[in-house]
Parts: C-alpha cells; structure tokens; sequence
C-alpha cells in the first residue's frame, strides 16, 4: 500500500475513494481499522472512521489507530480527509486530529485544502466558497451538528491547532509547485506549521499534488487527492466491476439543502418518519415490511427543514435525536438487507455511518461513480450502497444511483 488515508465520516471516505480510482489507483475503503493485513495489491487504503462528530479524544485515538494500521500496510504518505465545508466545531475534530498526526508523523508543514470545484467547494484567500456564496451562507449555517458561521479557514482552525495558522494565497499556487513548496517552507520557518491552502479549479488542485508529493502527511476534501497518484509509480491493473440487480431501498436522514430537494423529487413510494416517532419507539422493522412491499423503490426519510430540527433538538437534546435517528437508520438497513434489499441507497454521512457499522461489511470495493464525490460500492457477493454526502448529487439522485448500481463496468 502505497497512500493511507483517513476519513471521518463514510460518505466522505467514499468520496475519496471515488477521487482515487477515477486517477487510476487500486482503492480499498475499511469499515474502521481492520485486524488483519490488507491485500497487497491495493494501492491506497481508506480507513473509514465515524468520527466527525464525537468527542475530540476519541476521534484523535481513533485516527491514530488508523494511522498505525496504515504504517504497518507499508504507506510512506496519509492524508486525513474531512469534509469539503470543512464541518467541525470550535474544538475539532479537524484540528486535533490534524496535530496529533503530524506529531506522530514528525511532519513540519500540513495543509489544510477542503477545496473540490466540481461540486461547487473553492478557496479563495482563505475563505471557503459553495458556488457562488460565502460558506456561512451556503445553507452550511443551518447544519444540525457542525453549523458553519464562519467562511474564513484561517479563523476557523485557529482556535483547533497549536501555533499560528499560515496561508498559501491563489496567485502563489499559480505560479506552480516549485513556488508552492517555496511558500509553504517560508510558512514553516515563520513558526506557521499548519496551513490554509487556496484552490478554486482543479489545474490548483494538480498544482498541489505535484507539489506535495512525498510529505508525510497532507488534509483535505476529496479534490486535494486528484494530483497525488500521479507521484506514485502504480500497477495500472483495473478491477472489473460487477454491476448488482435486484430489489432497491432508499434511506435519507440528511437534511442537508440537496437532499432535501432529492427527497422532494423522488417519484416512487416515500416515507417519513419524524424525531418524535423515532424517540416514541417507532419499529425500523414495521417501516421495513412497509419498504418491502413497495413496486418501485422506497425511500424512507427524516430529511427535514432547519426549523423542525431546531425543534426536535430543543425539545430532546440535539445528541439524544441524533443517536435515535441514526440507531433507527442502522436497524431498518439491517431489516431491509436481511428481507433481500441488495441495492441500498443512504443519505448523509452520519445516517450511512450508522448503516454501514450495521451492515459490517470488511472492506468496501470502489466502483463506477453515480454524481460527482459518490460512487456505488460493493460490500458483500450480493449486496451494493451507495453513500452520499448531504450536499452532493443530482436532483434524480435516487433513481439514477438506483440504474448506475445495475451495471458492470
Ligand atoms: N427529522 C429530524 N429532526 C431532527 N434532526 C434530524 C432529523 N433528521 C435528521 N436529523 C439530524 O441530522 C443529522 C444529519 O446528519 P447526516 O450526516 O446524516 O447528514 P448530512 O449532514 O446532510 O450529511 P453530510 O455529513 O454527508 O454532509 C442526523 O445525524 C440527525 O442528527
Ligand atoms: O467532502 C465532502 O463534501 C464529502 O465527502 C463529505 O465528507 C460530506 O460529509
């Protein structure tokens, strides 16, 4: 193995993996850090953690048995992927985890670039931009456990790492990668280890691999990868992929802006279910019979508006909603698998982190992409996911998800 990386949520390590197969490497994503070694034609591991949203000491030991795991599988470079709006809280985990590789890593300078243009995701002097609007005005404001109020990654990180945060500004990034490492070494030696790296098309992005290639340890959204194989001598042998038929679920507790235009569009049978029916004990296997018994796919859903989950959160306690929304997503996937679902869409990365811990699957194979950052994954002989981020995919994501998964490729 040639690059480790480490995810914090399983969406978004999905996204990566789909990043490094479409550059040409041979990517695994590990539900978790595995026991056992990896097959030693894979060319970069995705150690899939939950660890967005817990508590920052957990998330740090978790990283760090990630990073051990991927050492002993023989990498010489890791990158820790996080979400491209940078989704974090005044206490991490970004930055934590961040500084406890690098410690670990010994490594001088580290960047920090959630840029991915082709969702919309680019920084500009240090702010970070959803298409056209600042990120605390992209919808990511409203987000029900990491609010974004602030578009500005320098402020944002300040408060999460040692030291001062360094910039690397666009017109520099212009010029190069010889110009990049030069900017990024003046950084280290002004005492400013950890750095916000600008990127607004994806010749940036390349500029940034090219210029990275062979530190220890790089962060980022899924776009900062797309230079990195290219530093790597790799095997170019493809997988085949085996496409997957069969009866099709949709599950949706993101309530992210696209999402829930996803949910409002989606033409077959759909079935809410609320935070209060969720805490009043409502049975995932009842709303399951419901799913299967449907003709065309169902899609169950919490997705709902910021004002609702404002309510439930005040009334309830945003951890207690979350855990018996996510725990309620975990049993109707299992139901639905178990009663021969072999195609199962889930949106949101804490709803699929939820379901995929559920489903254990080892490892995921990485397969043809569905909408930008999102491509189906093989998890067992018969049965395919598709994990999306809340703020990715089409308007017709479901039912397009739903056909990708049937071919080969
Ligand atoms: N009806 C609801 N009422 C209150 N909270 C809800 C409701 N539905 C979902 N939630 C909360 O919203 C969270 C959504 O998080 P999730 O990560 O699954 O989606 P997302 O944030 O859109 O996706 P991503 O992290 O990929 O951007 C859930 O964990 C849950 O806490
Ligand atoms: O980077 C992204 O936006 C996604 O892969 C993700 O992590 C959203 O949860």
């Amino acid at each position: 193995m040639l690059l480790g990386c480490i995810g914090d949520d399983f969406t978004g390590s999905s996204d990566l993996g789909n990043t490094l197969v479409k550059q040409g490497m041979r990517t695994v994503q590990y539900v978790g850090v595995p026991d056992g070694p990896a097959d030693p034609e894979v060319e970069a591991g995705v150690v899939a953690l939950k660890s967005r949203s817990i508590p920052v000491e957990e998330a740090v030991a978790q990283s760090l048995a990630a990073l051990e795991w991927l050492r002993a599988q023989g990498c010489t470079q890791f990158l820790f992927k996080y979400c491209s709006t940078f989704d974090s809280t005044a206490q991490g985990n970004i930055g934590p985890v961040a500084e406890a590789l690098a410690d670990k890593l010994g490594a001088q300078s580290v960047i920090f670039c959630p840029a991915f243009p082709t969702t919309g995701r680019t920084i500009y002097m240090g702010h970070l931009f959803v298409g056209d609007r600042l990120l605390s005005e992209s919808g990511m404001e409203n987000h029900p456990l990491t609010p974004m109020t602030d578009p500005d990654l320098r402020r944002v990180l300040a408060p999460q790492v040692s030291g001062e945060v360094g910039h690397v500004a666009a017109p520099t990034v212009w010029e190069g990668p010889d110009e990049i490492r030069a900017a990024l070494e003046a950084e280290a030696v002004a005492g400013r280890r950890f750095v916000i790296a600008d990127a607004i098309r994806d010749g940036d992005l390349m500029a940034w691999g090219k210029a990275l290639a062979g530190v220890p340890l790089l962060t980022g959204g899924s776009g900062i990868a797309m230079g990195l194989p290219g530093n790597f001598t790799l095997s170019g042998k493809a997988g085949r992929w085996r496409g997957q038929g069969g009866p099709v679920a949709a599950l949706s507790g993101s309530c992210s802006n696209a999402t829930r235009g996803q949910v409002a569009a989606h033409e077959g049978p759909s079935r809410e279910v609320t935070a209060e029916q969720v805490l009043g004990g409502l049975a995932a296997q009842e709303v399951a019979d419901w799913a299967l018994a449907q003709d065309r796919m169902p899609l169950v859903y919490s997705s709902a508006e910021p004002d609702t989950v404002r309510a439930a959160q005040e009334a309830h306690g945003r951890e207690k909603v979350a855990a018996a929304l996510e725990g309620f997503f975990a049993q109707l996937a299992k139901a639905l698998v178990a009663g021969g679902v072999t195609r199962l869409i889930s949106a949101g990365g804490e709803t699929s982190g939820a379901v995929v811990e559920a489903l254990a699957p080892d490892a995921l194979e990485i397969g043809p992409e569905i909408d930008p950052g999102v491509p189906v994954m093989r998890a067992g002989e018969d049965l395919v996911l598709a994990l999306k981020s809340g703020n990715f995919g089409a308007e017709d994501f479901f039912a397009k998800a739903a056909r990708v998964m049937e071919h080969d490729a």
